[in-house]
């Protein structure tokens, strides 16, 4: 067994991309400028975002967090998200999910312009993605693929389960996998809550993604022999005798499972960290596609 270790791999990204900003900064450049909104006070997204500031200063970019209250009405968050539009000065920008029920998501992710769309979630840079052409690729499912891909995972012919069938994750996760080409090639089976004999279905993947957020759903017993297991899932538990009140725990029985699989991401230190390797990546990405245009 082999840890998939997103840890070490984000920080040699990390590393590659701050060496590309020194460069940029060598020549008088302008560096990347990322920019995230968070509205409201979530504590798993304040987690995310503030790890995502320290991120951009570890490798040279500038960044920017707009905070709002979680009060903030959908005209307001709009109006934001136009001016972060036509600010010149910053290449890219995310929207922190979920949002408060009185604003509507499908309404924001269209109100970012897709040349800054970081995510990936717009669906022009959606579609892009599902027609092979070049765009932003969401985080997530590319900081997975960049983990097969630097651990040499082969994904050719092989049958990949996709749990969860999220915008942000499962979805995106179910056409990567079954893309032409490395990491790719991959016979794609896409479940979700109303999936009929789900454990059969597990029981015959060679690759299972999992991305439903229910601690310790996939079970050792469940696996084949030698499965690839990529956990997404992060839950945090309270429990107080941890230093923070709780701690986070993936969708994986990872004690159990990873005595049967030939690789397996741990939680945290896994798909977490990729993540945030790889909205960088993106903003560097949107950098160079602005400079181009000059
Ligand atoms: N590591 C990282 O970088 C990231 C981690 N996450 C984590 O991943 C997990 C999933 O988040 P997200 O992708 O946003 O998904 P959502 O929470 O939006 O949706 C969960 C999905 O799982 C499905 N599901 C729920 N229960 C079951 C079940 N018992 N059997 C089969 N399918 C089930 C749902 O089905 P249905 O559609 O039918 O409701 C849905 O498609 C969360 O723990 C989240 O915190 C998320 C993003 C990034
Ligand atoms: N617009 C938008 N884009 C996102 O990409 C997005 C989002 N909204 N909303 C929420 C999810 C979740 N997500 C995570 C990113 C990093 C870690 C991460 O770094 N996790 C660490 C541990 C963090 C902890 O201690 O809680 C790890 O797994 O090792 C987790 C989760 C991005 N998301």
């Amino acid at each position: 067994m082999e840890i998939l270790d997103g840890k070490k791999v984000s920080n040699e990204i990390k590393d590659e991309i701050a060496i590309q900003v020194a460069k940029m900064r060598e020549k008088g450049e302008k560096v990347p400028h990322l920019a995230a909104i968070l509205v409201g006070s979530d504590g798993a997204s304040l987690t995310y975002v503030g790890s995502k500031v320290r991120s951009c200063e570890k490798v040279g970019f500038e960044s920017t967090l707009v905070r709002m209250p979680s009060t903030t009405s959908e005209l307001e968050l709009l109006n934001k998200i136009e001016e972060l539009n036509k600010n010149e000065d910053i290449d890219g920008f995310i929207v922190q999910l979920p949002l408060p029920p009185q604003i509507d998501t499908q309404k924001v992710l269209l109100a970012v312009d897709p040349d800054k769309d970081v995510d990936g979630f717009h669906p022009m840079n959606f579609g892009k993605m599902a027609l092979d052409m070049s765009t932003f690729i969401p985080a997530t499912p590319f900081g997975i693929l960049e983990l097969l891909e630097r651990y040499n995972v082969d994904t050719k012919g092989k049958h990949t389960v996709v749990i969860g069938r999220s915008h942000i994750v499962g979805r995106p996760m179910s056409i990567l996998m079954g893309r032409k080409g490395w990491p790719g090639n991959s016979t794609v089976t896409l479940t979700h809550s109303h999936t009929k004999n789900i454990t059969q279905i597990i029981s015959q993947a060679d690759i299972v993604i999992s991305a439903l957020g229910v601690p310790k759903f996939l079970k050792a017993e469940m696996i084949k022999d030698d499965a690839v297991i990529i956990d997404v899932g992060i839950t945090r538990v309270a429990d107080d005798s941890c230093e923070k009140g709780y701690y986070i725990t993936g969708d994986v029985d990872f004690e159990n499972v990873s005595k049967k699989a030939s690789f397996i991401t741990p939680v945290p230190g896994g798909v977490g960290p990729m993540t945030i390797a790889m909205l960088l990546k993106n903003t560097l990405l949107a950098r160079e596609r602005h400079r181009s245009r000059k």
